[in-house]
């Protein structure tokens, strides 16, 4: 379904500033696997999902799409494709619009038109349906503005929205980090839930251990821009955070994410 075929990405080529975030990495996804990605600081984890994305041209390799190649596709046409929700609440959702309004853009994305003349009954009643599941209350609040949302609420409607269109691939990019522990803990089971309704094939940065292990049915450890080890479903199943942390003790100068510890 996904095919990573030896991406390389230096930023600043040729000056001091020079990083290789991407060094000739290798991924393959079958349909509806969910794979959780974590490793060091500066690993290449968002470059690795920024690449994927198109927002990010690669330097080498190839990215196949159900066996097509969108290297040049670039971002806004491969959003129909790609779902995304990133760290930062505040990223994946307009504050000046209302929920609707926002719910409508999202089901208008990767296609060149316009909010419309406004929404059918029809089309509201499904988006009712959809928020009643998130548990939040937000059925009620159709019309409120998303600024007015906390941002665990912001966060649930990112991730609804980045799934209603069924993209090929869902990205999300650390995206319970900036949440309290609470909020996270139901950011995640909102995100299982999606992924698992949606049958979502899904790549996921995470910098929490426990969460990288529970979730998905593969893992992955990037360190300087390469996968340095990797877990199948067999094996994640057993896999402890001590066997992770022994993992990294292999790799030579790595130190974990500063946030690994964190909940
Ligand atoms: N837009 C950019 N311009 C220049 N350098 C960048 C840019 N984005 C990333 N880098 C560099 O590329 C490398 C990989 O960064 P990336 O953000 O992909 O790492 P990461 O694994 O997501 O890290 P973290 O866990 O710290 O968020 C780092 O050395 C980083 O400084």
């Amino acid at each position: 379904m996904l095919t990573v075929n030896s991406i390389s990405k230096t930023f600043f080529p040729g000056t001091i500033n020079e990083r290789r975030a991407l060094s000739e990495l290798d991924l393959t996804m079958a349909e509806g696997d969910f794979v959780t990605v974590i490793g060091s600081n500066g690993a290449g984890k968002s470059t690795l999902l920024n690449a994927v994305s198109g927002r990010l041209p690669i330097d080498s390799g190839a990215i196949e799409i159900d066996g097509k190649n969108v290297n040049r596709l670039r971002e806004h046409r491969r959003a129909k494709y790609v779902g995304r929700v990133f760290q930062d609440p505040l990223a994946g959702t307009a504050p000046n619009l209302t929920i609707e309004e926002n719910m409508s853009l999202a089901l208008l994305r990767g296609k060149l038109r316009g909010l419309g003349q406004g929404l059918s009954s029809k089309r509201r009643a499904q988006f009712v349906e959809q928020l009643a599941m998130l548990e939040l209350g937000l059925e009620d609040r159709l019309t409120a503005k998303v600024g007015l949302l906390s941002g665990g609420q912001r966060q649930a409607l990112s991730l609804l929205m980045a799934g209603f269109t069924h993209p090929r691939i869902m990205l999300l990019d650390e995206h319970t980090a900036a949440l309290d522990p609470q909020r996270a803990e139901l950011v995640t089971t909102i995100t299982e839930r999606i992924v698992r309704e949606g049958g979502l094939t899904t790549l996921m940065v995470t910098h929490n251990m426990e969460q990288a292990i529970r979730l998905g049915n593969r893992l992955i450890m990037m360190h300087e821009g390469r996968i340095v080890y990797e877990a199948d479903a067999a094996t994640k199943s057993k896999l402890t955070v001590r066997d992770l942390l022994a993992e990294f003790a292999n790799i030579k100068g790595a130190t974990l994410s500063d946030k690994a510890f964190l909940g």
